[in-house]
């Protein structure tokens, strides 16, 4: 019997010949990944995107998207003989008389929280690493592309089983869209097919939710790993590893195993909370009437700061000519996407234009060594965890007992103030981090052990970093600064010339100086004998103070220790 690898380079070489020309297959089988735990971060978006394919095509065997009337007569009895949507019964149906039918809703829904989860993390892995540089700008868009759709499929899910947590989250969602200038009423009468919430919203989210979305994200998500592929994926700097070369396993076998392993290790987290922890008990508030008070109604949580904006906002209006301008709802609907969306897709092309810097970049950043990127990035987590946070003021208030209006009030202050503390703090960690490497370069690492001089002083002995930590550490590379000044004739550089060339040059500036330099110059004899112990006791902050760097042209290379 033929073994599985030989198996696998026959079907390959039977393909080639047929299909792929010049070997294809078989060369891309060879082709080397990059190893590092943060690269799975995209990939559990994968497998949980998968997971959703499955098991909501089991869902669709048993969902009517109708919102014809039926009495209920199901097996869940303190419904029975309730009148209530079809979309409510068989999702009711698909909970209590469907073979195995809650366990696979509930997978449906856990995955759809890792999905996105999933996807967000992997987004902050790619930007606080500076993934998203030349030439990677392209599938950081199709990425944000993924994001959005993700958040409109999660929206149209969670209103599918038409019970009274949908049908308020459907509420809301009309109030944005009627708060829309000019278009909105007719937005949302095309959208509901009439008043609300009309006979037509379930078949039409229905048809959107599992044909529309899916195909776009299918098609996207495809486009995304293709140009991941032919792009090579970034590799963390380290021993032997360039800007020109992968150091990693190849796709087959190691990889393939590995990401085998993560699907199967992924899709039995999955199946655990499905199993152990109840998510939306559809059955507990009854079916949708606009009438209903839906108290305590969450929605999942990546639409929690939406919520959250809604409830910060104070009640402002504009009346003009007889029309009114709800504030109230069009700057917390829009704003916050709005800055949140926009902000990340402009961010790589900002950046490139602030730095100059046009060169492709294999290497992923780490954080620490692009100290305003990583401010900035904390500053945007924090923007978002707090109105994800006061979108839960009404469970806040009641669990801790602080009045809703202090929360509301906190809120308001929080969200200006709190964005700037965490740029400052994030930016002070990565300094420290900084200084905290390059001690560890020119003093090596704390050994433990104590030593007692000839003159009767102890000290502790350091030992040199190991070769692949001090080559991680060497793999920072400058940030490249557009010149403000003037050259040896007195004249300023063409980009500096006018208003906005100037002040490129101070965000630029700004951007790429507070820097801590390491310690290169150092010989591997003179690190030995730093190990032997050398005096140890230097404070790291005074040897390497932030210095103000000067200065390097747009467009070269920064000069970094590669
Ligand atoms: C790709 C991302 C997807 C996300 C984020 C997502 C999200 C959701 C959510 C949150 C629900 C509400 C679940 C509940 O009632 O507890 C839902 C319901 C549903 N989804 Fe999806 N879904 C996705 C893909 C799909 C696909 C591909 C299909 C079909 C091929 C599908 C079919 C359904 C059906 C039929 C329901 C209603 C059943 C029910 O709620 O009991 N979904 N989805
Ligand atoms: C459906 C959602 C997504 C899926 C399934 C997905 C999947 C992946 C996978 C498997 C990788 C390679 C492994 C890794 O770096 O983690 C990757 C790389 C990448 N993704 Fe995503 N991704 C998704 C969403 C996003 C989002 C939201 C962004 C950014 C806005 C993004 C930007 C990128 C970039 C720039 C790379 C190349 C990274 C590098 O070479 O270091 N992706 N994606």
């Amino acid at each position: 019997m033929k073994t599985a690898p030989k198996l696998i380079a026959g079907v390959s070489t039977f393909l080639d010949d047929r299909i792929g020309p010049g070997g294809f297959l078989k060369r891309n089988l060879r082709k080397i990944f990059p190893d590092h735990w943060s690269f799975l971060l995209g990939e559990i978006a994968l497998y949980s995107f998968i997971i959703l394919l499955l098991t909501g095509t089991f869902l669709t065997f048993w969902f009517k998207p109708s919102m014809g009337e039926v009495v209920y007569s199901g097996s869940y009895q303190p419904l029975v003989g309730v009148r209530m949507s079809e979309a409510y019964a068989s999702a009711l149906n698909i909970s209590f008389d469907v073979r195995g039918g809650l366990l696979i809703r509930q997978i449906h829904h856990w995955a759809a929280l890792l999905f996105v989860a999933g996807m967000t993390v992997h987004m902050l892995r790619v930007f606080f690493t500076g993934a998203y540089r030349k030439p990677r700008e392209l599938n950081w868009l199709i990425g944000l592309g993924l994001l959005t759709l993700a958040l409109l499929e999660g929206l149209t899910g969670y209103s599918l089983p038409d019970d009274l947590l949908s049908g308020a989250g459907l509420r809301i969602t009309q109030g944005v869209i009627l708060g829309i200038p000019v278009v909105g009423t007719y937005l949302a009468f095309l959208l509901f097919g009439g008043e609300f919430p009309g006979h037509d919203i379930i078949p039409r989210f229905f048809t959107i939710h599992i044909l529309l979305i899916p195909g776009i994200l299918l098609a996207l998500i495809s486009a995304h790993l293709v140009l991941m592929w032919v792009q090579k994926h970034t590799q963390m700097p380290g021993t032997g590893r360039t800007e020109k070369n992968v150091v990693g396993g190849p796709f087959y076998p190691s990889f393939m195993a590995k990401s085998g392993a993560f699907f199967l290790f992924t899709f039995a987290v999955i199946a655990l909370l499905a199993t152990f922890a109840q998510i939306n008990p559809i059955w507990l508030f009854g079916p949708y009437t606009p009438a209903a008070i839906s108290a305590g109604s969450q929605p999942d949580f990546y639409m929690g700061f939406l919520e959250g904006s809604l409830r910060l906002m104070p009640s402002w209006e504009i009346n003009f000519l007889g029309h009114t301008l709800s504030l109230s709802v069009l700057i917390p609907a829009l704003l916050p996407m709005g800055v949140i969306l926009t902000g990340l897709a402009v961010y790589p092309f900002v950046e490139q234009w602030v730095t100059g810097d046009r060169r492709e970049h294999h290497f992923a950043d780490r954080p620490r060594d692009n100290p305003v990127r990583t401010g900035i990035g904390f500053a945007g987590i924090t923007f978002y965890g707090l109105l994800w946070l006061l979108g839960a003021n009404d469970e806040i208030s009641a669990n801790f007992h602080i009045s809703l209006y202090l929360t509301t009030i906190f809120g308001r202050f929080a969200i200006f103030i709190g964005p700037a503390l965490a740029f400052v703090v994030a930016y002070r960690i990565c300094i420290g981090l900084q200084r905290r490497d390059a001690e560890m370069l020119s003093h090596g690492v704390e050994s433990g052990v104590i030593k007692r001089l000839p003159n009767g002083e102890y000290i502790e002995v350091h030992t040199p970093a190991t070769q692949d930590i001090a080559d991680h550490i060497r793999g920072k590379e400058e940030i490249p600064i557009i010149e403000s000044g003037v050259d040896g004739d007195g004249i300023p550089p063409k980009e500096t010339r006018t208003a906005l060339g100037r002040l490129r040059a101070k965000v630029s500036e700004a951007y790429g100086t507070d820097h801590v330099p390491l310690e290169e110059e150092r010989s591997h004899d003179e690190r030995a004998a730093i190990g032997a112990g050398d005096d140890v006791h230097a404070d790291a902050g005074e040897r390497n103070p932030i210095t103000r760097r000067r200065r390097q042209r747009s467009g070269r290379p920064g000069g970094g220790a590669r």
